[in-house]
């Protein structure tokens, strides 16, 4: 049997019983370092080019990063190229620093010095695995002969720096595959590095812990990170970073755990490319910090921009449901939700909320340059709330509650008949077909009401109908309904009315909704008039009307 689970062994965690950082929060951003151009780039299908990298670049300037791993230029020219084309051409801007990764290979590291030449400062990233699975089943080697590998890649790295003592060099050390590293181990390797590289005089020493490979839940690497830093014998002298992958679909839960755990820095990808299923992603991570009231030091305001630029630099989709970024990250389809959000959404500008909780809608989509429009969706799964909500804010049509639901069963009937979306357009087509279309022959043309014996006489004069209709009751729409009646010998109940003045003044504005119930079907329609009363008479010519359409002949005697 292929699909067997026996073949794989669970992670085995380490023992640290007295974690603290179940208890801390995080308050503040990391230090970022995007290494899209790195580690992101080195799994594309097809590497950037230099015009790619350099659009790339622009774009994490411009959101606010202070730290970029630009490549790999021992690796590949255009790497190359490109490292030096940014400091040619002077293109880092001076609070950027640019970091740059190589093996701990003396010519690789030599060669990334020559491509480093003439920067203000950078930072210089040396690797090397440290796992027990890399040990002995990559390199053959023993711990020592590991640990030698990083002390030897260390030390090239120092010796090269001082040729080019023009430059202000930082300096970093991942233990790659850090995750499935002894900790004990790991600290030992990491102590050893730092002690070559003294940033106890002042020089800047990143170490990095990366989950080369992601292995176990995130409580696991947080633990991890806890116990590195608190044995590590310089902590207090280093920038302790974090690169998490993203194999368990973890990476930024990871991240979060570990910046727990006492990290400092924080290095991702802008909407998670990387290796496989990717680095952490950094708009993930920014935009949860931001979300909880905590500025995150990188600009997200045009997510627009973001993906343009990530989905042409990787030639890669952005999936539609991405974290905070996807087309649909902002939209309900479901009725329940469109209600909520569409009542929640009133309630704070009511209320004049200066805080954001608004039900199903984690931040304001404004936020990131993302649209209102998009929030609510229609198709058959919505409800009167949704489609009350589109009618309001698209086209200031404002309805009472039961007319609402008049409105969402027709729009719900094309949606299942379409078995696709309905767009606002539609839905408007679909509201004035159903409910504001008015016939010529039913336009009312003039009224004339008096009262009589305590009642309302009334004479309508309608286009279609000679001679004019003529009714009584106790008011105009009941005098309309029983002409109505009594033209065509049928019974009507008004089950529902609304009217409201929309505007004030001369050319004011009023507006009817009206139902009828004519032979047990419900005829409802909307109209608006110069005044409550042509508005309501009009409403009930419209309803009526929409019997008419609908009803056979033989049962219209008029
Ligand atoms: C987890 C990560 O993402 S790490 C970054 C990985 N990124 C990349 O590899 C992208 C760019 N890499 C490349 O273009 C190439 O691998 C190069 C240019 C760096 C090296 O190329 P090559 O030397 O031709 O090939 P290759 O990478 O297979 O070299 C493997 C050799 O380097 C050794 N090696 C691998 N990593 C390291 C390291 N970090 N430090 C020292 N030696 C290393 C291996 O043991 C192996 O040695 P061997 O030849 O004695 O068996
Ligand atoms: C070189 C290191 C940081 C790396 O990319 C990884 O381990 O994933």
């Amino acid at each position: 049997m292929m699909f067997d689970h026996r073949k794989y062994r669970p992670f085995t965690p380490i023992r640290l019983t007295d974690r603290t950082w179940p208890d801390q929060q995080i308050t503040q951003a990391p230090l970022w370092c995007s290494v899209d151009l790195r580690d992101g780039n080195q799994a594309l299908i097809n590497p950037m080019n230099v015009e790619q990298k350099t659009r790339m670049f622009s774009l994490l300037v411009k959101m606010g990063f202070k730290e970029i791993e630009v490549g790999f230029p021992s690796a590949s020219q255009p790497d190359f190229d490109f490292v030096r084309k940014l400091i040619t051409e002077e293109l880092i801007p001076e609070d950027v620093t640019i970091q740059i990764l190589t093996q701990a290979r003396e010519e690789l590291i030599a060669r990334s010095y020559e491509a480093l030449e003439g920067a203000k400062k950078a930072i210089v990233h040396v690797y090397n695995s440290t796992s027990k699975v890399q040990r002995e089943q990559v390199f053959g080697l023993d711990r020592d002969g590991i640990k030698a590998i990083a002390v030897q890649g260390a030390k090239w790295v120092r010796e090269y720096a001082e040729a080019y003592p023009q430059t202000e060099w930082g300096f970093q050390y991942s233990p790659e595959s850090f995750t499935g590293t002894e900790m004990e181990y790991a600290v030992e390797v990491c102590d050893a590095v730092i002690a070559e590289w003294q940033p106890e005089t002042g020089r800047r020493v990143i170490i990095n812990l990366p989950a080369t490979v992601e292995m176990s839940t995130p409580n696991v690497f947080a633990d991890q990170v806890e116990y590195f830093c608190r044995n590590l014998r310089q902590r207090s002298d280093v920038i302790i970073s974090l690169h998490t992958h993203n194999d368990r679909g973890c990476g930024v839960a990871a991240a979060e755990l570990g910046l727990m755990a006492g990290a400092d820095r924080l290095e991702g990808t802008l909407l998670g490319n990387g290796e496989r299923t990717g680095n952490m992603d950094i708009v993930t991570a920014g935009m949860n910090l931001y979300s909880q009231g905590i500025d995150p030091k990188l600009d997200f305001s045009n997510i627009k921009e973001i993906i343009e630029v990530v989905e042409y630099c990787t030639e890669l989709p952005v999936a539609a449901r991405h974290p905070w970024a996807g087309e649909l990250v902002y939209t309900a389809f479901s009725g329940s939700h469109q209600d909520a959000i569409r009542k929640s959404i009133s309630y704070h500008e009511q209320h004049h909320l200066n805080h954001w909780e608004v039900a199903y809608l984690p931040i304001d989509p404004r936020d990131i340059g993302r649209e209102y429009e998009a929030v609510v969706r229609i198709n058959s799964q919505s409800g009167k709330g949704g489609v009350a909500l589109i009618l309001e804010r698209d086209y200031g049509i404002c309805l009472p509650k039961w007319m609402q639901s008049e409105v969402s069963r027709v729009v719900q009937k094309a949606s299942e008949k379409s078995g696709s979306e309905i767009t606002s357009l539609q839905i408007k087509a679909l509201f004035d077909q159903h409910f504001s279309h008015l016939a010529e022959a039913w336009q009312l043309q003039a009224y004339d009401l008096h009262t009589e014996a305590g009642c309302v006489q009334g004479v309508f004069k309608v286009a279609g109908q000679l001679p004019p209709l003529q009714g009584q009751g106790t008011g105009a729409v009941e005098a309309l309904v029983h002409a109505l009646e009594k033209r065509y010998a049928v019974s009507i109940q008004v089950i529902h009315f609304d009217e409201s003045a929309l505007t004030q003044g001369t050319d004011a504005q009023a507006q009817a909704c009206i139902a009828l119930q004519i032979q047990d079907e419900n005829y409802a329609a909307i109209t608006r008039a110069e005044d409550t009363s042509a508005a309501a008479l009009q409403a009930v010519l419209s309803a009526f009307s929409r019997y008419v359409q609908q009803a056979p002949a033989q049962d219209l005697s008029a």
